[in-house]
């Protein structure tokens, strides 16, 4: 049987983004299903991922993977012939988990800070720009976060820099003035075909979320 790789996904998620990329990285060919996320999540969606209902889902064979690192780790372990995202030292790699969980926990500030208006957003400007600091002080002097090769952190954190240009315009925030190493490594990985085939726009980003902003303020 021929292997079927399906991702539902929505183009700007950048938990979807991760999965592309992965994907990417390791030359698997895949089906990409946009899902309508806000008005008609798919029969397939809610089918594969009842617990969250959300994307990205890789289905594999018939198999549905959740939750963009857990996708992220399943295309490293299955496709393990290209190029390792996860280091094999098991320090390393907790050290890779650690730092790619903590992008996570600082995603939702910059969604904030996108969104919000007022003290709220200073605040939470406030924090992202520290959360990014922090992850720069773990790049350093690094071409990536594992070193020399690219790998699961970058992988995890990269599609965040697809809003950067949206934090600048929606909530007045620099992070080439703020984190200019970070930047420098964002260049860095757009160069990658993975990412550059995988992030959109940022420009588009930004439309969509003024637009998203627009929807959530109160009338
Ligand atoms: N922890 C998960 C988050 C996925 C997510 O929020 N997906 C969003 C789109 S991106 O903002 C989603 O599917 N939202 C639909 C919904 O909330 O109903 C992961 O890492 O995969």
């Amino acid at each position: 049987m021929a292997e079927e790789v399906i991702l539902l996904d929505f183009w700007a998620s950048p938990f979807g983004m991760r999965a592309r990329i992965a994907l990417r990285e390791k030359c698997v060919d895949f089906d990409l299903r946009e899902e309508e996320l806000l008005s008609n999540k798919s029969p397939l969606l809610l089918e594969t991922n009842p617990v969250h209902e959300k994307i990205p889902v890789l289905i594999h064979n018939g198999k549905a993977v959740c939750e963009s690192l857990v996708i992220v780790q399943y295309i490293d372990e299955t496709w393990a012939r290209e190029s390792p995202l996860l280091p094999s030292d098991p320090y390393e790699r907790a050290r890779a988990k650690f730092w790619a969980d903590y992008v996570d926990k600082i995603f939702p500030v910059g969604r904030t800070a996108w969104l919000s208006t007022g003290d709220t957003q200073e605040a939470a400007k406030k924090e992202y720009i520290e959360g990014l600091k922090s992850l720069e002080g773990e790049l350093g002097d690094k071409a990536y976060f594992g070193g020399e090769r690219f790998g699961y952190v970058d992988v995890s954190l990269i599609p965040l820099s697809n809003s950067f240009y949206a934090l600048e315009k929606l909530a007045n925030c620099s992070v080439a003035e703020e984190c200019p190493k970070l930047v420098k490594w964002a260049e860095r990985c757009m160069q990658r075909e993975s990412v550059a085939k995988s992030l959109p726009d940022q420009h588009k980003v930004y439309e969509f979320l003024l637009v998203l902003k627009k929807k959530l303020q109160p009338h």
